[in-house]
């Protein structure tokens, strides 16, 4: 059996790039910027009053200075005349400074009778005044690849860049397997439980920055599976959920296989998720996850989510693996790398008692995947260990 290291450098070899394309920037929020973008123009393009108050010679300001008032400069509309001596202009937040000014002070400061202003109070050394290019310049650069969060977007709208090129979005369909299961709302048998993974794996690879088809339950025979591997079609990535292991019914891999899959690798050493398989299957890039949903999640956040920032250029793809105190010893591992669900508060780490892979309960209550290698031996509180945050 591989390792999961292997395992992931073969999934991320499956993993096609994607090509790019241009959004409205009110669109581009969490995409994946393609290219550097430069700003063409200096903000502010003008030196500019960071405060209301009036603009006039600093050598003159001193209290009780007496000035005359001589015109407005607002935001969007400048003063066009020169500040003499003795001379004042009325100015506003984000105004330009007018020629001669070189110090706002701020009306709190100043007692206004007609066109005659008064220094009232000291107004310190602060000249209030922006200068031009100060927050960025012509050929300043956001950098790329980056996904764009709400700060670049205002960055890049600050910059005049009204549309920018992004990765596409990776394709995924997502088929859940298994004649046990129905959609959350509907009415289950006696036998039968709710298809939770495919919510879960949704949110999850949604959030990484793909667009995920979730499509029709596939029931346990090769026909229903090759209607759903069918129905992916078009799908950078199809993502099978079950019918990975052993059983009378585990038959996702006869049936991509009847379709032409060609298997990169079955099982990995890996606990959850050992029955991981993948390939490639015709255009398609193609993953089998175990069907438990601790298993399946597992596998989105070790396999699933670094695939998605390979295909769209993000660096590193592999998942960030942090280190952090244990607040409550370890068992010994045995031979699979196992991913054990836990809690990081203030105190460190610590385990839960129970990692069988059937309960999303303990796995809604973690915000963490503690990793342990294979072998590793008890662990005492205080030791520190490797986490995947969640
Ligand atoms: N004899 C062996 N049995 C099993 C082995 C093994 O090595 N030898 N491996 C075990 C491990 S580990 C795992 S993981 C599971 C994986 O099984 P499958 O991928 O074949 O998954 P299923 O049998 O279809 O389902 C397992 C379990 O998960 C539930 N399930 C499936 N899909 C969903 C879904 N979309 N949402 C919610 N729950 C789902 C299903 O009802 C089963 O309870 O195999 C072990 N067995
Ligand atoms: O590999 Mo299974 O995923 O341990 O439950």
């Amino acid at each position: 059996m591989i390792t999961v290291d292997e395992a992931r450098a073969l999934v991320l070899d499956l993993a096609p790039e994607m090509e790019t394309e241009q959004v409205p920037l009110a669109e581009a929020a969490e995409r994946v910027l393609a290219a550097e973008v430069t700003a063409n123009r200096d903000q502010p393009p003008f030196a500019a009053s960071s405060m209301d108050g009036y603009a006039v010679k600093a050598t003159e300001v001193e209290l009780h200075a007496m000035f005359k008032v001589i015109g407005e400069a607002t935001a969007g509309q400048r003063f066009d005349g020169t500040v003499g001596p003795g001379q004042a202009v009325r100015i506003f937040t984000g105004a330009p400074v007018p020629d001669g000014a070189d110090f706002i002070v701020i009306q709190e400061d100043t007692q206004r009778r007609g066109d005659l202003l008064t220094i009232t109070d000291e107004p310190g050394p602060k000249t209030n005044i922006r200068p031009a290019g100060v927050d960025f310049r012509v050929g300043s650069t956001l950098s790329a690849p980056r996904r764009l969060n709400a700060r670049d977007l205002a960055l890049l709208a600050a910059m005049n860049v009204p549309a920018v090129p992004v990765a596409r979005k990776p394709q995924i369909a997502l088929i859940a397997t298994g004649n046990e299961l129905v959609m959350p709302g509907e009415t289950p048998g006696p036998d039968q439980i709710i298809a939770s993974n495919s919510f879960g794996l949704k949110a999850l690879l949604e959030d990484a920055g793909a667009h995920v088809r979730m499509l029709p339950i596939a029931r346990d025979t090769i026909k229903s599976l090759e209607i759903a591997l069918n129905l992916a079609q078009g799908a950078d990535v199809v993502v099978t959920i079950g019918g990975a292991s052993v059983g009378d019914y585990d038959l996702v891999g006869e049936a991509s296989e009847k379709l032409g899959l060609q298997q990169s690798f079955y099982k990995v050493r890996m606990r959850p998720g050992k029955p991981l398989m993948a390939g490639q299957l015709g255009e398609a890039a193609m993953v089998g996850l175990p069907g438990n949903p601790v298993s399946a999640m597992v596998c989105g956040y070790v396999f699933l989510v670094p695939m998605v920032r390979r295909m769209l250029g993000l660096t590193p793809a592999g998942p960030e693996v942090k280190q952090a105190r244990l607040a409550s010893p370890l068992p010994a591992n045995g031979p699979r790398e196992h991913y054990m669900r836990a809690w990081l508060g203030d105190e460190g780490l610590s385990a839960f008692d129970d990692q069988d892979s059937s309960l999303l309960g303990v796995l809604a209550r973690s915000n963490a995947l503690i990793v342990r290698p294979p072998h590793d031996p008890e662990r005492a509180s205080g030791e520190i260990v490797q986490y995947l945050p969640i």
